[in-house]
């Protein structure tokens, strides 16, 4: 399947009016009597219906049958998904670092290979997050899926995908993202292979952008790149399945059309994408070593003022010109958790090891920083500028702490040797100057 050249709209949040066909899409009010088309109203909400205006989420979608129409739930097995809280095994301060997990060669869709690699907070609660790889080698075919416990953060590493969903269509390549809200109905198909990735699944508030205090107006993602689908609608009869999360446990229910019959939608609540080239990177041009919140592209946040339920950050390309100053991160202990994964290249604190793919975890007060080598060139070498090029590295940052699955600490990709990468690290003290 090649790449469709897609239409979308623009601006993080907006009030988008969207229809495939004209004059489906209701003027003047959400609700007529009778809609064109013989279309049937359907409120979709991600957020309270009370929740203040600037945070207040919904959607109307003008679709061929309303969604009550379908079968009933039966459970379906979950596989390697899993939801917080995760008590299959205790959580050590360990950390932990693992290798990408293979593609599998027998048939697997993105439902099939979700690998849960850890979880925080409460599914229930929801509030924290679920942290998950895919891998997939096949399109869904005949089945689509809606997640109720949290909104769906894509971050692909290897192949493109295509979101066919009830808002419309995106396609995301390694490099960009995708979000698509709590419940909204989609599908997944492969645009050129098989796929890999990471799913950041965000039981708390929807992502928001971050504020920009003295930056000013402008800056980090900016609204404009964010692009959210137009109206796009299928009206087909068979017999496909309707597959749910809901309270940790996946469920399936036979469904006797395709649930993406939605011919037009009004609102805010709309699954987007967002490529993180256009992130405008703010860093110093003096010296030190900033905090990674400079990185921020979304945050959800957790009610208490500046603690994130969680960030989404990059470790983008950039110039580092930082002066008398040890440029690589610096060591340290974070009362926020840190989960990493790399889409591209290598990452500045660790030229081994930390692979695209894999991932590592850093939990709560767990020391981390440079591995022993890295430690030596940088400070040694010579501070020019230097442009820091092939590399694409992120963080889910969370004030919960990131419990790993049985599976992520038992499973083949666990790097039991990880903590060797600081064994090197020497004593240089000597008691002189
Ligand atoms: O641990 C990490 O590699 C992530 C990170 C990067 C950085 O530049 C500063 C702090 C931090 O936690
Ligand atoms: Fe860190």
């Amino acid at each position: 399947m090649s790449k469709h050249t897609l239409q979308y709209m623009t601006g993080f949040g907006n009030e988008f009016d969207t229809e495939a066909l004209a004059d489906a899409l209701p003027i003047g009010q959400f609700s007529p009597q009778k809609v064109n088309y013989g279309l049937y109203a359907e409120q979709f909400s991600t957020t309270a219906f009370t929740a203040p205006r600037a945070d207040n989420r919904r959607s109307w979608l003008y679709r061929i049958r309303p969604s009550v129409v379908q079968g009933d739930y039966q459970p379906l097995d979950n596989g390697l998904l899993r939801s917080a809280p995760i008590t299959e095994v205790p959580t050590p301060p360990t950390m932990l670092r693992w290798d990408p997990i293979d593609i599998p060669v027998e048939h697997t869709d993105f439902i099939d290979g979700l690998v849960t690699m850890a979880a925080n907070g409460s599914v229930n609660g929801q509030a924290g997050i679920g942290i998950h790889i895919y891998v997939a080698n096949t399109s869904m075919h005949e089945r689509y899926f809606y997640n109720a416990d949290g909104e769906m953060l894509f971050v692909p590493q290897q192949g493109g995908l295509r979101l066919r969903t009830e808002c419309g269509i995106i396609e995301i390549v390694p490099g960009e993202i995708a979000v698509i809200p709590r419940g909204m109905k989609f599908l997944v198909e492969l645009i050129d292979g098989p796929v890999r990735g990471y799913i950041c699944e965000n039981y708390g508030h929807p992502y928001i952008l971050p504020e920009r205090g003295p930056v000013g107006a402008n800056g980090y993602a900016n609204d404009r790149d964010f692009q959210y689908p137009v109206a796009a609608f299928e009206d087909k009869e068979g017999d496909f399945e309707l597959v749910a999360k809901f309270s940790g446990q996946l469920y399936r229910a036979d469904i006797t059309h395709s649930p993406l019959d939605v011919v037009a939608w009004t609102g805010n609540s709309a699954p987007y994408k967002y490529d993180l080239s256009r992130f405008n990177v703010m860093n110093t041009v003096s010296f030190d070593h900033p905090d990674p919140s400079i990185f921020t592209v979304l945050t959800s946040p957790s009610g208490t003022p500046g603690v994130a339920n969680v960030d989404f950050v990059i470790f983008p390309e950039r110039w580092m010109v930082a002066e008398h100053t040890f440029r690589p991160p610096y060591y340290h202990r974070n009362v926020m958790s840190e989960f990493m994964g790399l889409i591209k290249g290598t990452y500045d604190a660790k030229e081994a090891g930390f692979v695209p793919g894999g991932s590592s975890l850093h939990n709560c007060m767990s020391p981390h920083g440079p591995e022993a080598e890295v430690f030596d060139k940088a400070s040694q070498g010579e501070l020019e500028p230097v442009r820091y090029e092939n590399t694409l590295a992120f963080m889910f940052e969370s004030r919960y702490i990131i419990a790993p699955t049985e599976y992520a600490l038992t499973g083949k990709e666990r790097q039991s040797n990880y903590l060797d990468c600081w064994k090197g690290i020497k004593k240089h003290f000597n008691g002189e100057k």
